[in-house]
């Protein structure tokens, strides 16, 4: 090696050059300083989270080609490179100290050997360029299931969507005080401007790495991400923190970090029920979220899309289960959003939204696919090409995005920032099956509803790198996102179940994409699924009909209001309809499922899973 000379100091300043903040907890800024050692950046900003910091960054990825100005007001595209476009499931790690909790469905490296990979690739990776240090609360400030974490990375676009979807700067700060425990989020791009020989190099719009690492060591509260921008790889307060991380202090702490969204109704008589439900990615939560209903006289109102951190509710509570969304803005699926489907999402990103991989129209503003029913006869797709209807090709990719503060959200609840949370009454574990599944169904003990959850399986979507369309299990919708073994996470809910007892919440199974013969949807989905949760409020409030069936209750003929809808004879019957044969492949699919996992799987489920069989047998 050669000696190398001290490096000249790196500046550290605000985003506008003024001074950085004092900083009070010394753990923090030795952090800070070791990471700037180790990547070698040409400078460090300290983000606050202003509106002012906010626009001089936008400006600055107009600047430099990341972002374009759209016409709808303050909003902005992003275009990435085709090989960044969605989670790389293959590239993510859990790496506790033994590789068996991590569960078979985790990468795993050993820890030590991880971190000296990782330190080969941060090594010298943000030369001549910004390290940002953004801190950032998950969940509202003074909460006591609120989590600090501060993100470190090289990324201008990661450090505005960071301020769309959590709260971040100032009060996450001095909320750590001089000693505060945070989770550490360490990110780059992966793509240095001086090369390792000394040239210079010129930026491009969409900086990545080919080579993405994106690892996470539970037992120390850390995530190093490595070469994607993409939502899910590099928005590290996420995935990567308010899933994988945090479910695995829920289970040290007792509590639970799920990938569920959190709204809550009200019946037409003034019943006011908080749901919050489990949908694998790209299957329904930010629908549902934020649904306006057909059936008349309900409401709706949205918390969260994505994520609920749950607890039993402390001294002074009533003893149920309180929810909070740790998160402060919704990071959407744009192809399929449109006025019909769900005209609230189409309204709340209006203006102050940044778009990630849609189509440009010829005056400067977006579409995707859904958006309209008839394309412009002209678009820019979302790789930059021209486009015309007639392309054999998608104009937005499939997985692209809307990022949005939760503030545009036109149903948003007035208890989303309740330091308090919600109290959960309601339970839903939804997935997309073409067949098997029917379109409600409540399990009538915690157990069954336990083996539900752990049983859910989808078919896969663009969210994540994969073979769409197969049907994969995933239990709790938790498959890519629990940060320890699968199965520990169901004796954890068993356990949860057991202390909450009475005041546990009612659970039930749904599938909107249930299709008929022709391959067509049979349940019209969206603001309908209204009518289906008007069954379950019923149902919670003791007063709607059920007949049992082997895989849990269902509505009783009648009971499920349909009126209005222009549903072909026999649909509902075939919505709810329980194919034996189906379900005996089912519980084949399960008993393998169980076996890869060993005797982790806690014995209440394999007892379950005997008695559906011998349920399914004597029908
Ligand atoms: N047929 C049908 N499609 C739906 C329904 N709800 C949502 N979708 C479609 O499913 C896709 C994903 O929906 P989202 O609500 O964005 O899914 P999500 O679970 O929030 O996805 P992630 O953000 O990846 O976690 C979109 O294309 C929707 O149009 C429904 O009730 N019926
Ligand atoms: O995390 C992401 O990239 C987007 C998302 O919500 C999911 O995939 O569930
Ligand atoms: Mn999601």
């Amino acid at each position: 090696m050669t000696p190398t000379s001290p490096l000249p100091p790196v500046p550290v300043t605000d985003v506008f050059g003024g001074p950085a903040p004092t900083l009070r907890h010394p753990g923090l800024a030795a952090w800070v300083e070791e990471m700037t050692a180790l990547t070698q950046p040409d400078a460090v900003v300290w983000c606050e989270g202003s509106s002012a910091e906010y626009h001089r960054l936008c400006d600055q990825l107009v600047d430099q080609g990341t972002f374009i100005r759209l016409s709808r007001p303050n909003s902005f595209l992003a275009r990435s490179t085709p090989d960044d476009v969605a989670r790389v499931e293959g590239r993510t790690f859990v790496c506790p100290e033994r590789e068996e909790d991590a569960g078979p469905s985790n990468n795993w490296r050993e820890p030590a050997a991880m971190r000296a990979e990782l330190d080969d690739r941060f090594r010298g990776a943000m030369t001549g360029r910004t390290l940002y240090v953004v801190p950032f609360a998950m969940g509202p400030i003074g909460s006591p299931l609120t989590q600090i974490g501060v993100e470190i990375t090289d990324s201008p676009y990661v450090v505005v969507s960071m301020h769309l979807m959590a709260r971040v700067g100032r009060e996450a700060l001095d909320s750590l005080g001089t000693d505060g425990e945070f989770v550490r989020a360490m990110h780059s791009v992966g793509r240095p401007l001086i090369a390792p020989d000394g040239s210079c190099r010129p930026d491009v719009p969409w900086p990545s790495h080919p080579d993405k690492y994106i690892v996470h060591f539970p037992q120390d509260r850390e995530i190093w991400s490595f070469g994607s921008g993409y939502g899910g790889n590099a928005l590290l307060g996420k995935k990567c923190f308010a899933l994988r991380i945090a479910s695995a202090m829920g289970r040290d702490e007792g509590w639970l970090a799920e990938h569920m969204l959190l709204l809550r109704m009200t019946t037409p008589d003034g019943h006011d029920l908080h749901l919050a439900g489990a949908f694998p990615s790209a299957c329904g939560k930010t629908n549902l979220a934020m649904i306006r209903p057909t059936l008349p006289g309900w409401t709706i109102r949205t918390l969260g899309d994505d994520i609920v951190w749950m607890r039993p509710g402390g001294p002074g509570t009533d003893g149920r289960l309180r929810a909070i969304n740790p998160e402060a803005g919704f990071f959407g699926v744009a192809p399929g959003t449109g006025p019909d489907s769900n005209p609230v999402a189409v309204e709340m990103i209006a203006r102050d939204t940044i778009f990630t991989n849609v189509a440009l129209t010829d005056d400067g503003d977006v579409w995707w696919e859904g958006l309209t029913d008839q394309p412009p006869a002209h678009l820019i797709d979302w790789r930059g090409q021209e486009w015309t209807p007639d392309c054999d090709r998608p104009a937005a990719h499939p997985n692209s995005r809307f990022t949005v503060s939760v503030q545009r959200c036109p149903t948003l609840d007035s208890a989303w920032d309740d330091p308090a949370g919600v109290p959960v009454d309601i339970v839903l574990f939804g997935g997309r099956r073409a067949t098997t599944v029917p379109l409600v169904a409540e399990a009538p003990t915690w157990e069954r509803a336990v083996f539900a959850g752990a049983t859910m399986a989808s078919e896969r979507t663009a969210a994540a790198e994969g073979t769409l369309g197969q049907v994969r299990r995933d239990p709790f919708a938790m498959l890519p996102f629990s940060g320890y073994h699968l199965a520990d996470h169901w004796t954890h809910w068993l356990a949860l179940g057991a202390r909450l007892g009475p005041r546990r919440p009612r659970v039930f199974q749904v599938n909107w994409f249930r299709r008929g013969a022709a391959g067509r949807f049979l349940w019209p989905g969206f603001g309908e699924n209204s009518r289906v949760l008007a069954w379950i409020a019923d149902r919670v409030l003791d007063r709607a009909e059920a007949v049992e069936t082997p895989v849990g209750l269902v509505p009783a003929p009648g009971a499920l209001d349909i009126t209005g809808l222009d549903l072909p004879p026999g649909t509902l019957d075939r919505l709810l309809d329980v194919d034996l044969e189906a379900w005996q492949q089912e519980v084949a699919a399960v008993r393998e499922f169980f076996a890869g996992l060993g005797d982790r799987v806690p014995p209440e489920l394999t007892r379950e899973l005997d008695a559906l069989e011998r349920r399914l047998a004597a029908r």
